[in-house]
C-alpha cells in the first residue's frame, strides 16, 4: 500500500536544455552549427556526419531554450514555479550541468554585480537564476506581509574538499595552503541527511544582502583560464537559501513553515585534453570528472533501479543525495554549445541529461513546526554552540551534543561486543589449529612408514618389470615375424589376384579386338559388294542412256527435217497467194484507170456542150440549165455507181488479202512457236541428260576412289592394329613373366630367410 502511495507521489526530475549562442571565437573560426533547438516542440536535434552522411539525433526534454532565449525567458518559464514550491515548504534543487564554457555560471548567476545598481531594485537582463530567485523570494515574502527568516550558505567543492565561500574575511584572506586546511568535514546529521560542520549560515533580511554575499562568495571560487572558457569555474558550488515563514493556525497557534532552495553550479564536464588543462589543472580536471563520474553512476543506479546507489563515493553525491531520488524536487539545466567543435561533449551532455529525466523523486512538503518547538531547537543549538565554544576556549576536548554522544556511545558498545565475539572466535580457531597440527604430525609418521614399504615394493616391481619387458621384447619379435609372414602371404595373394585380373583384362581385350576385327572384315566385304553393285548399275545405266540418247537425237533430226519441209510448203503457198493478189490488184488498177478516163471524156463532152450553149446565149438558158442539171444528176449517178462497184471490188480484194495474211501469219506463228518449244525442250533434255551423265560419271569415280581409300585405310589399320597388338601382347607377356619370376624369387628368398631365421 505504502509503495503504491510512494509511486503515486513519485515525480520525475525535470530536465531543461539550454543552448548558448556562438561565442566570438566560434564566430571568428566560422564553426559550423550542429545543434538545432525547437523550443516549441521541446526538441534538440544534433546533426552528425558519419562516413560522409548526415544523421540527426533528436532529444526531447521538459523544456528547451535555444540560443536566442533570454535569462528572463528561462526563469519565467521554468524557475518561477520551483521557487513558489520552495515558498510552499518544499525542498528544491536546481543544478546546472554541462561542458565548460557552455553557460552554467551564466545561467545560474549571470551578472549579479549589476543587480544591486539597477533602478528600483530592477535586475539587469543578464541576471541569472540565483539573483532572480532571491528577488522572487523576497518580493513574495514582503507581499505576504508575514514574519520570515532567510538563511543562506554558499560552499565550494574543490578536489573533493569543501570550503566555505561565506567564511569571514580573515580566513578567506589566508594563503591557498591555509585555505586547504580550512576545509570543512561532511557528517551524517543522524536523521539520514548530511551536514557540513562549521559552515557559515548567514541570515539575510533583504535581496541586496544576498547579492553582496553571492558576489563575495563567487569571487572566491576557483576559476582558471582554459581553452574553452577564459574564466572557467574549476569547482562545484552549492548556494542554499533556507526560508522559515511564520503561519498562524485558526486556533491561534504559531507554526513555522520551512523551505530550502539549493542552487548548484557544477564544474565543466569537459575531457581533460579538450579543455587544454595542464599539470595541476589536469589533476583538477580529473578530480572534477571523478565526482561527475560518481554523479553519473548515481544517476545510472537510480534510472536502472539498481539496489545500491553509490552516493557515498563522492562528496558531491553525498551533498546532492536528497535531490537525487530523495524527497527534494529537482531540476537539471543542461547547457550545450551549438558549435561542431564541442559535438562530442554536447552528445555526452545530452545523453547524460536525457537519462537523468528518468530519475524519480518523492517530494514531501517539510512538516510545519510549532514556534515553541523551533525555539526549543534553537535554544538547544545555542547550548551546543556554547559548549563547543567553551571546549574550544578551554582546550579540554571537543564538545559533542548529548544525543550524538549517546549514538557514538552505543556504537562504541556495539564495537566492544563485536571485539569480544571476535576474541572468542579467535580462541576457538587457535584450538582448532592445535588439533589440526597433531593430526598433521601423526599423518606425517604414517606416511614415512608407507614410503619405506613403497621403496621395497618398488624394487620388486623393477625386477618384475625387467622380466616383463624382456618377455615383451620376445613377444614383440615373434609377433613381428608373424606379421611379416602374413604380409608376404597377403602380398603374394595380392600379386596372384593382380595377375588373374590382368589376364582377365587381357582376355577380354583380345575378345573385344577379335570381335572388332570380324565386324571390320564383314564391313569391308559389305563395302566391296556395295561398290561392285554400284559399278554394274552405273555401267547398265551408261549403256541405256547412250542408246536412249541416240534414239532421241535421231527422232530430233527427223522432226527437224519434217518441220523444215513443212515450212517450205507453207512458204510456197504464201508466195503463190501473194502473186495472185498482186495480179488481181493490177487488174483492178487497170479497171479504175479505164473508168477514170471514161469519166474524164464525159466531163470534157459536157464542158464542150456547156461552152456551145453559152455562146448561143440567153433564151434557152433555163432549158439548158435543167438539161445540165439532169445531165449532172445522171452523171453523178453513173459516178456513184462506178465508184461503188470499184469500192466493192477493192474491199473484197482487201478483205481476202487481210484474211489470207492473218491466216498465214497465225499459221507461221504457230509453226514457229511449236518448233521453238520442241527445240527448247530437246535442248533442255539433252543438257540435263548430259549433266546427269557427267554427275554420274563423277560420282562413280568418287565412289570408286573412296572405296579404294577405305579399303586401303582399313587394310592399313588392320595391319597397324595387328602390329600393335602383337607388340603389346608380347611386352605384357614379358612383363608378366618378369613379375611372376620376381615374386617367385622374392618368395623363395623370404622363405629361405625365414627358414634361416628359425633354424
Ligand atoms: N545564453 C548565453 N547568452 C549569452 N552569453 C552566454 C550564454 N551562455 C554563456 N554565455 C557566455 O559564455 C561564456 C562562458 O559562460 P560560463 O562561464 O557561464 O560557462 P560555464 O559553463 O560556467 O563554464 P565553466 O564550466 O568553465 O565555468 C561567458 O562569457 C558567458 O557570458
Amino acid at each position: 500500500m505504502s509503495s503504491r502511495l510512494d509511486k503515486e507521489k513519485a515525480v520525475n526530475v525535470q530536465v531543461l536544455l539550454r543552448c548558448r549562442p556562438f561565442s566570438d571565437d566560434e564566430v571568428r573560426s566560422n564553426a559550423p552549427q550542429v545543434i538545432t533547438c525547437n523550443d516549441y516542440q521541446r526538441e534538440v536535434a544534433v546533426t552528425q556526419s558519419i562516413a560522409g552522411k548526415q544523421f540527426d539525433r533528436v532529444f526531447t526534454f521538459d523544456k528547451v531554450f535555444g540560443p536566442t532565449a533570454k535569462q528572463k525567458d528561462l526563469y519565467d518559464q521554468a524557475i518561477i514555479p520551483i521557487v513558489n514550491e520552495v515558498l510552499e515548504g518544499f525542498n528544491c534543487t536546481i543544478f546546472a550541468y554541462g561542458q565548460t564554457g557552455t553557460g552554467k555560471t551564466y545561467t545560474m548567476e549571470g551578472e549579479c554585480r549589476r543587480a544591486k545598481s539597477g533602478p528600483k531594485g530592477q535586475l539587469p537582463a543578464d541576471a541569472g537564476v540565483i539573483p532572480r530567485a532571491v528577488k522572487q523570494i523576497f518580493d513574495t515574502l514582503e507581499r505576504q506581509n508575514t514574519e520570515y527568516s532567510v538563511k543562506v550558505t554558499f560552499l565550494e567543492l574543490y578536489n573533493e574538499e569543501i570550503t566555505d565561500l561565506l567564511a569571514p574575511e580573515e580566513i578567506s584572506k589566508a594563503t591557498f595552503e591555509d585555505r586547504q586546511k580550512k576545509t570543512l568535514p561532511l557528517m551524517e546529521d543522524g536523521k539520514g541527511g548530511v551536514l557540513v560542520r562549521g559552515l557559515e549560515e548567514e541570515i539575510v533580511t533583504n535581496a541586496s544582502e544576498i547579492f553582496s554575499l553571492l558576489e563575495r562568495g563567487s569571487a572566491k571560487r576557483r576559476t582558471a583560464e582554459t581553452l574553452l572558457n577564459k574564466q572557467s569555474s574549476r569547482s562545484h558550488s552549492l548556494f542554499s537559501i533556507t526560508i522559515h515563514i511564520k503561519e498562524a493556525t485558526p486556533e491561534g497557534e504559531e507554526l513555522i513553515k520551512c523551505g530550502k532552495l539549493n542552487l548548484v553550479d557544477l564544474a565543466g564536464s569537459e575531457n581533460i585534453s579538450r579543455s587544454g588543462a595542464k599539470e595541476g589543472r589536469a589533476r583538477e580536471a580529473g578530480e572534477i570528472n571523478k565526482s561527475l563520474l560518481t554523479l553519473g553512476r548515481v544517476i545510472t543506479a537510480l534510472v536502472e533501479h539498481l539496489g545500491h546507489v553509490p552516493y557515498r563515493d563522492s562528496k558531491l553525491t553525498r551533498l546532492l543525495r536528497d535531490s537525487l531520488g530523495g524527497r527534494t524536487k529537482t531540476c537539471i539545466i543542461a547547457t550545450v554549445s551549438p558549435s561542431v567543435h564541442c559535438l562530442e561533449e554536447t552528445l555526452s551532455t545530452l545523453d547524460y541529461a536525457h537519462r537523468a529525466k528518468s530519475i524519480k523523486n518523492r517530494p514531501e512538503v517539510n512538516q510545519k513546526m510549532m514556534k515553541s518547538t523551533l525555539i526549543k531547537d534553537l535554544y538547544g543549538e545555542i547550548d551546543r554552540l556554547k559548549a563547543e565554544v567553551y571546549a574550544a576556549r578551554e582546550k579540554v576536548g571537543v564538545y559533542i551534543p548529548k544525543d550524538r554522544y549517546q549514538q557514538e556511545e552505543n556504537e562504541r558498545k556495539a564495537m566492544a561486543d563485536q571485539i569480544e565475539q571476535m576474541n572468542a572466535s579467535l580462541e576457538a580457531n587457535q584450538k582448532l589449529i592445535s588439533d589440526l597440527q597433531e593430526k598433521y604430525d601423526s599423518e606425517l609418521r604414517h606416511s614415512a612408514d608407507l614410503s619405506k614399504k613403497l621403496e621395497v615394493t618398488e624394487k620388486c616391481m623393477d625386477h618384475t618389470s625387467n622380466l616383463l619387458s624382456a618377455t615383451k621384447e620376445d613377444l614383440k619379435q615373434a609377433q613381428y615375424n608373424l606379421k611379416e609372414k602374413d604380409y608376404i602371404i597377403s602380398e603374394q595373394k595380392k600379386a596372384e589376384n593382380a595377375l588373374t585380373h590382368q589376364a582377365c583384362v587381357l582376355r577380354s581385350d583380345l575378345e573385344k579386338y577379335t570381335r572388332d576385327n570380324t565386324s571390320l572384315y564383314s564391313k569391308i566385304a559389305r563395302g566391296d559388294k556395295l561398290s561392285a553393285t554400284n559399278r554394274s548399275v552405273v555401267n547398265t545405266f551408261q549403256t541405256d542412256l547412250a542408246s536412249k540418247l541416240d534414239t532421241l537425237s535421231n527422232t530430233l533430226n527427223a522432226s527437224i527435217d519434217q518441220q523444215n519441209m513443212h515450212l517450205k510448203a507453207v512458204e510456197d503457198l504464201c508466195q503463190s497467194c501473194v502473186d495472185s493478189h498482186d495480179r488481181a490488184t493490177s487488174e483492178l488498177k487497170k479497171k479504175i484507170l479505164a473508168s477514170k478516163s471514161l469519166y474524164m471524156s464525159h466531163m470534157e463532152a459536157f464542158q464542150n456542150v456547156v461552152l456551145l450553149h453559152k455562146a448561143s446565149a440567153n433564151a434557152t438558158l433555163e432549158d439548158i440549165s435543167s438539161l445540165s442539171a439532169t445531165s449532172c444528176c445522171s452523171l453523178d449517178q453513173l459516178l456513184v455507181c462506178v465508184e461503188g462497184e470499184a469500192q466493192n471490188i477493192f474491199n473484197d480484194i482487201h478483205k481476202l488479202l487481210t484474211t489470207h495474211r492473218s491466216e498465214m501469219t497465225h499459221f507461221t506463228q504457230q509453226l514457229r512457236e511449236s518448233f521453238q518449244i520442241s527445240l527448247d525442250r530437246t535442248k533442255e533434255m539433252s543438257t540435263y541428260i548430259i549433266g546427269l551423265f557427267d554427275k554420274y560419271v563423277e560420282e562413280t569415280s568418287k565412289l570408286q576412289s573412296h572405296s579404294n581409300n577405305t579399303h586401303e585405310a582399313q587394310m592399313k589399320s588392320i595391319e597397324d592394329f595387328q602390329m600393335v597388338y602383337e607388340e603389346q601382347s608380347k611386352s605384357e607377356e614379358q612383363k608378366l613373366l618378369a613379375d611372376i619370376s620376381s615374386l617367385v624369387s622374392k618368395h623363395i628368398t623370404r622363405q629361405r630367410e625365414l627358414v634361416g631365421a628359425f633354424s
